[in-house]
């Protein structure tokens, strides 16, 4: 039996996303469209902790598809990790009669929705909003491909000046567990290598592999390097394999937090309607603690226990095997 759900809040959690806003404006406007009453929580679950919840309307999202970051604002907010916290967020959303919740947002908003839903039986939709493309049951998270071609513009760049003054760059890019976007950026830029938190390449492989390049007229090369890599960031591969191969002048960039904003692409556009216009209507239609994700074409929904558990299958090792040879 479908339920009757009167009050729907939204909010996005974790790192900004590109896209989160076009999911935030497909919430509010398919919530209206129903009849619903829309409210959008400022800064993820600070904001139903501290109360800071808002009605919002049609107009309220107005002019933001285009936009990076979130209106909604973000947070990585400890006191929602214990049980004080939930319980005052909890009571927040009570005193307002909401009886349905979609976050935006990567595996730890998940983590928290999940333990939040099943502690006070609120209705839960996840939309996956994360750059690191790290859950199970999408192919791709809201503002990854946005991510992904920023990093390749900037690597483009680099390899202009790698190949003019006959350099060794490492750069490094963003992913502390998940190296999605440092496999991808490495295969669609070109580069010679790619360190990823998820596998272990050994220094002796990467500098035998440096070293057949240098010996085949290479004359500059570029190694992607995630910032979860168990050797250290780029500085500190860098460091080290300078002390054994000093072929060519090296250098370092990196990244960093230019990763993470800027206008979404028409992808991340289209993905956040889609999820944010799914979210509503499964809650709509009684399901919750499921995440709306894109698998194939499609629209499907999963477990949010599934999402966050199956999603060590995101990285090819095919892909791994195939940039090696793609970088003779
Ligand atoms: N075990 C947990 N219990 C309750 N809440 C949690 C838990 N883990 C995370 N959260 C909540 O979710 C928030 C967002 O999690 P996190 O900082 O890991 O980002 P994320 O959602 O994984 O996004 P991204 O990885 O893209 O930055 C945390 O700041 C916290 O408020
Ligand atoms: O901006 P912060 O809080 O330093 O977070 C950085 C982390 O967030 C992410 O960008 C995901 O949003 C990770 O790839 C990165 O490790
Ligand atoms: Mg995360």
């Amino acid at each position: 039996m479908k339920p009757n759900i009167k009050n729907i809040a939204v909010l996005t959690s974790g790192g900004d996303a590109p896209g989160m806003n076009a999911c935030i404006r497909a919430v509010v406007r398919t919530g209206i469209y129903n009849g619903i009453n829309m409210f959008g929580v400022l800064q993820g679950y600070q904001g139903l902790i501290s109360n800071n919840i808002n009605p919002m309307d049609a107009r309220s999202v107005s002019n933001i598809i285009h936009l990076g970051g979130t209106i909604l604002k973000t947070a990585r907010c400890l006191e929602f990790k214990t049980d004080e916290g939930m319980a005052l967020a909890y009571e927040n959303m009570k005193a307002r009669d909401i009886d349905g919740l979609v976050v935006i947002g990567g595996d730890g908003t998940f983590t928290g929705a999940k333990r939040f839903g099943e502690k006070f039986g609120i209705r839960v939709m996840g939309v996956p909003g994360t750059i690191d493309n790290d859950l199970y049951g999408s192919d791709f998270t809201l503002g990854y491909d946005t991510a992904i071609n920023t990093v390749i513009e900037a690597i483009d760049k680099i390899r202009d000046t790698a190949d003019s003054h006959d350099r060794l760059f490492f750069i490094e890019v963003m992913g502390r567990d998940s190296g999605c976007i440092a496999l991808r950026s490495a295969i669609s830029s070109g580069a010679e290598a790619v360190l990823l938190p998820e596998k272990e390449t050994s220094l002796n492989e990467l500098i035998s592999m440096l070293e057949t390049g240098a010996s085949t007229k290479k004359t500059s090369s570029i190694v992607i390097v995630s910032e979860g890599h168990k050797d250290g960031g780029a500085y500190e591969v860098a460091k080290k394999v300078k002390e054994r191969f000093n072929h060519y002048d090296t250098k370092v960039t990196i990244l960093g937090h230019l990763q993470r904003g800027g206008s979404p692409s028409s992808f991340d556009r289209i993905l956040g309607s889609r999820l944010g216009f799914a979210a509503v209507n499964e809650l709509l239609k009684g399901n919750t603690m499921e995440m709306v994700g894109l698998r194939g074409n499609e629209v499907k929904t999963t477990s949010i226990e599934e999402a966050l558990t199956r999603h060590t299958f995101k990285l090819e090792s095919d892909l791994l095997e195939m940039t090696k040879v793609l970088s003779i």
